[in-house]
């Protein structure tokens, strides 16, 4: 048998890092995607076989073999509830490291030891400590800002509920192979990638889970999520400034602000919240057509530039992205960092797809995707 589920990225349009202070923040999914194809063998005798994990952009892959998952980790691979996941437990994040490191993953790509954590969880969780293979294959920038890790927990998931048949497919998405769950099933899928996305990110708002399960424009704040009904989408550069980062240490780096400076980094998540509410604000006015194309695009600028200088006050942005936003200033255009910073992508909003300003982004060795945003969320399919 074999199950795929592919889900997208996204970009955050306004609030990232004080969404996780309790802000609220503005995302949307974009069409690239992470896949992962999970293929089981006919169920044999318990602790047989081997269960393996691909990643072929890293072209690493990674195998253990069942009888050494039960003996590590016997308790948890039995007793899964699969309707209500349990956080993972510091004694099992430690079993789960432990063979993680059975395997030596070259330090250059030491940091995929997080994502391959998250792999043994969920399959363990979901799946118990049957053989199997997945393969996972990622048109998304690992590490750049664009929730390369929360579409690795949600096609995960996704693939993995699938196999377990607690949720299974409603519709499909016209022209493709590919299908749609209902809204109970994905709420589901997202509350095991959120289990996932914690393993990776430490202490995740929830919001990339959020975005790449349901797909489309979400106002989130506090874990509740809101539909923008966004009408005309609007046009975004992507620029990956590939200086590497990672989301949890950022994380991490603005919480250690905001406890040696409580009362001002308050001030600074309160004007964030401002401006992703005005923000979610123009968006669904412009759908109703009660706000001009252009009105409505300066708004969005003047909105995401004050949310740039806000992120600088985080302590989250780099010289890379201040690169991007010099070059882009030329053409009167604005940008912001997406995601976590600290290198990664920039956005920039365009009013039309401007091939100078490509040129020279990419003559500074960064590289830019012209994506379509607000598309669908998990897909899957059976064959
Ligand atoms: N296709 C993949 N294969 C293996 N591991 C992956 C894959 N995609 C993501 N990961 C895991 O997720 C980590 C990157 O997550 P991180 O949260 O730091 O960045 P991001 O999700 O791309 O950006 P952001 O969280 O700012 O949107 C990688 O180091 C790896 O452990
Ligand atoms: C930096 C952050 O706000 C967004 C990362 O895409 C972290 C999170 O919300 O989990
Ligand atoms: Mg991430």
């Amino acid at each position: 048998m074999e199950i795929r589920a592919r889900a997208p990225g996204k970009i955050i349009l306004a609030g990232e890092h004080a969404v996780v202070h309790g802000s609220s923040a503005v995302a949307a999914a974009i069409d690239l995607y992470t896949q992962s194809s999970l293929h089981l063998p006919p169920s044999g005798e318990d602790g047989a076989g081997v269960v393996e994990v691909d990643l072929t952009d890293s072209c690493l892959a990674f195998s253990w073999p069942c009888s050494r998952l039960l003996e590590a980790l016997g308790e948890t691979c039995r007793k899964a509830e699969l309707q209500a996941p349990r956080p993972c437990s510091p004694e099992e994040l430690a079993a789960i490291a432990k063979l993680v490191e059975l395997h030596e993953i070259p330090e250059a790509k030491i940091w995929l030891s997080a994502g391959l954590s998250a792999f043994l969880y969920l399959y363990t969780s979901i799946l118990g400590c049957r053989p199997g293979k997945v393969v996972v294959s990622s048109g998304l920038p690992m590490g750049a800002g664009l929730g390369s890790s929360a579409a690795f927990s949600v096609s995960l998931s996704g693939a993995l509920l699938t196999a377990a048949g607690v949720v299974c497919a409603e519709g499909v998405v016209g022209g493709t192979e590919w299908q749609l769950l209902g809204k109970d099933h994905l709420e589901l899928v997202n509350t095991w990638a959120f289990q996932g996305e914690k393993i990776i990110h430490g202490k995740p708002s929830g919001i990339d889970n959020a975005v790449s399960t349901f797909g489309s424009m979400i106002k989130f704040k506090k874990g509740e999520l809101t539909n923008l009904k966004s009408g005309n989408p609007v046009k975004m550069l992507i620029t990956d400034t590939r200086v590497g980062r990672n989301t949890k240490a950022l994380v991490a780096g603005v919480s250690e602000r905001a406890s040696r400076h409580p009362d001002a980094m308050a001030s600074v998540f309160h004007a964030v919240n401002t401006i992703s509410e005005e923000l979610s604000s123009i968006v669904e006015l412009a759908a109703t057509d009660e706000i001009s194309m252009t009105s409505k695009e300066e708004k969005l600028a003047e909105l995401m530039e004050m949310n740039q200088g806000l992120l600088q006050c985080m302590g989250v942005s780099h010289s890379s992205i201040e690169t991007v936003l010099r070059s882009t200033l030329k053409y009167n255009l604005v940008s912001k960092l997406t995601g976590a910073g600290g290198g990664g992508c920039v956005l920039t909003l365009i009013p039309t797809l401007l091939e100078k300003v490509t040129t020279e982004l990419e003559s500074h060795g960064f590289r830019c995707f012209k994506v379509e945003v607000g598309g669908q969320g998990l897909q899957t399919h059976r064959g």
